[in-house]
């Protein structure tokens, strides 16, 4: 079976930097230190209100990512004329809403079909790959394959957010269907949100599955991977100034 890809969402990196307004962490750093890990790519999300990552993160990320860039953003005329200009190797369209805490479900591609192809046509004539955020259903996928998109990313969210047994194996079920009919279908199958250590295995054993997108739990997780080398720095910076 081909090796399934990991797409690193950094975010998480921003969103601890602008809760201070610091320079720091920097997403950039993250994403050079993701790709010397194995990253096979680095997946930001421009949101229109800006809350994490930033104009000035996408222009230096473009510019020093190493594997492939994966921008996702909201189909808005602001964000299509940005993609164009900075021409990241992906573009994933995915739903917006101020309000929300993260992105709540699929981008509604049947229900706004001619808006959507648009969009695909303008970003690939730019050269860029797009792909939709969309929710685990046969409508949405075959509104995808009319766009001319030639991916999908499958919103996990769901899956996620489901009691583990039988409301987290239907959950499980619906995205093994959609993934083997959009498979069938033509299209390149991604998948993301809200997969942590515990719950990514069987997303991962799907075959059709390309490219996973993970940031949440994989930052979280270095917090603590790194929290105790953290302490101990600060600590001997506080022994040599009293030395
Ligand atoms: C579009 C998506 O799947 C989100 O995971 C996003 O990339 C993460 O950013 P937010 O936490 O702002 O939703
Ligand atoms: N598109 C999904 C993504 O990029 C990562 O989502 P999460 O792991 O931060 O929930």
């Amino acid at each position: 079976m081909a090796e399934l890809l990991l797409g690193i969402n950094i975010d998480h990196i921003a969103t601890v930097r602008n809760a201070r307004g610091t320079s720091y962490p920097d997403p950039v750093q993250a994403a050079f230190i993701s790709e010397q890990a194995g990253a096979d790519g680095i997946t930001v999300h421009l949101r229109e209100d800006r809350r994490h990552i930033t104009d000035r993160d996408v222009r230096i990320l473009r510019d020093t990512i190493q594997t492939r860039m994966n921008l996702e953003m909201a189909v808005t005329d602001e964000m299509i004329a940005i993609a164009c200009e900075v021409k990241p190797q992906f573009v994933c369209l995915v739903p917006e809403k101020r309000e929300e805490v993260t992105t709540e479900g699929g981008l509604d591609v049947a229900g706004q079909q001619e808006k959507i192809n648009a969009a695909v046509q303008q970003l690939s004539r730019a050269g860029i790959l797009v792909s939709l955020f969309i929710d685990a259903e046969e409508r949405q996928i075959e509104a995808a394959v009319t766009s001319g998109a030639p991916y999908i990313e499958i919103h996990t969210g769901a899956y996620a957010e489901a009691a583990e047994g039988l409301e987290r194996d239907a959950e499980l079920a619906r995205i093994r269907h959609a993934a083997t009919f959009a498979a069938s279908r033509g299209l390149k199958v991604n998948a993301g949100h809200g997969l942590t250590y515990h719950n990514v295995l069987p997303i991962a054993a799907l075959p059709e599955m390309h490219e996973l997108n993970i940031g949440h739990a994989i930052i979280g997780r270095a917090v603590f991977s790194g929290l105790a080398e953290a302490v101990k720095e600060m600590k001997q910076l506080l022994r040599e100034a009293r030395r």
